[in-house]
């Protein structure tokens, strides 16, 4: 098997103005600009960034729902050629059905695959008790909590069994607690499973608790990697635990002296912008 499960290589992503939709291309919004970023097969890699720089733009295009201005990403060594089939994709906003009831919706993809319903039945609920709402499929989203909506949606994608995992910014919605719960629970199915995870996120504490590899994005426009920072925290980790140890507030303070700046640029471009 090839060595990198996902590859970003000198990805450019320029959109056309909203309000000339008739100027080129090549005078649009360069969102992202030359960015090369590759996620070993079984690597949790965060991509952090100031808010608007470009982070889920990059998350698309991974994804194959957005096809590059130039460059190419490449999946276990092959270009990608539409959709990324071997991604499962985990969004900020609710992904579910509200017509279907929680099993419903995390058998969906399997009957799409073909899967006859009684076995997808049989894996959702496993997916189900795996993610600790074994006892809540028959609900529809709107009887369930935030936390267990993000859990359903959490089984929705592991049910596939995705060899990537793109996740953007699946938990921001939740509460503190609810989120290290979520965190952890995510961190110990990986640990069983070992796929290649792109999590993008702006909290620094949630990438570098989470991560094999945290990615810094300068500010936009034309996003691009500003620093790339190996996390050597020993796992398993307890997110809320781990925050507490020298190496990761060291870890840290290292990061945040890059993404500070960074941060501080995206603040003044977002008041110029409203200005
Ligand atoms: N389809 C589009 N057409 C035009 N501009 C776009 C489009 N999609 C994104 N953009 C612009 O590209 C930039 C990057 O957007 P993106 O959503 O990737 O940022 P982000 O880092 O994920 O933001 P956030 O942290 O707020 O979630 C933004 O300025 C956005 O307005």
């Amino acid at each position: 098997m090839p060595d990198f499960a996902l590859e970003f290589l000198d990805i450019t992503c320029t959109f056309k103005s909203p309000q000339d939709p008739k100027q080129p291309q090549e005078h649009g919004y360069t969102a992202v600009a030359n960015t090369t970023l590759r996620i070993r097969a079984g690597e949790f890699v965060s991509v952090v960034g100031p808010t608007g720089c470009g982070k889920s733009t990059l998350l698309n295009v991974g994804a194959g729902l957005l096809a590059p201005s130039s460059g190419t990403v490449q999946v276990f060594g092959e270009p990608l050629p539409g959709i990324n089939i071997r991604a499962g994709y985990m969004f900020q906003s609710e992904a579910l059905m509200p017509w279907r009831s929680a099993i419903d919706n995390v058998m969906v993809g399997l009957q799409y695959r073909g899967v006859p319903d009684a076995e997808a039945r049989r894996q959702a609920q496993a997916w189900l008790q795996r993610v600790g709402l074994g006892e809540f499929g028959e609900r529809y989203p709107h009887q369930l909590s935030g936390g267990m909506r993000k859990r359903t949606a959490l089984a929705q994608v592991l049910a596939l069994d995705p060899d990537i995992i793109l996740m953007d910014e699946p938990f921001s919605a939740l509460d503190i607690q609810t989120r290290q719960l979520m965190e952890n629970e995510v961190l110990e199915l990986w640990a069983a499973k070992k796929k290649a995870v792109l999590f993008i996120t702006h909290d620094l504490d949630e990438a570098i608790a989470m991560s094999d590899r945290v990615v810094v994005l300068s500010a936009g426009p034309a996003t691009h990697p500003m620093g790339e920072f190996e996390i050597d925290l020993p796992r398993p980790r307890d997110v809320a635990e781990v925050r507490t140890q020298p190496r990761f507030i060291e870890l840290h303070s290292q990061i945040w002296s890059v993404l500070r700046d960074e941060v501080l640029k995206g603040y003044a471009q977002q008041l110029k912008k409203a200005a």
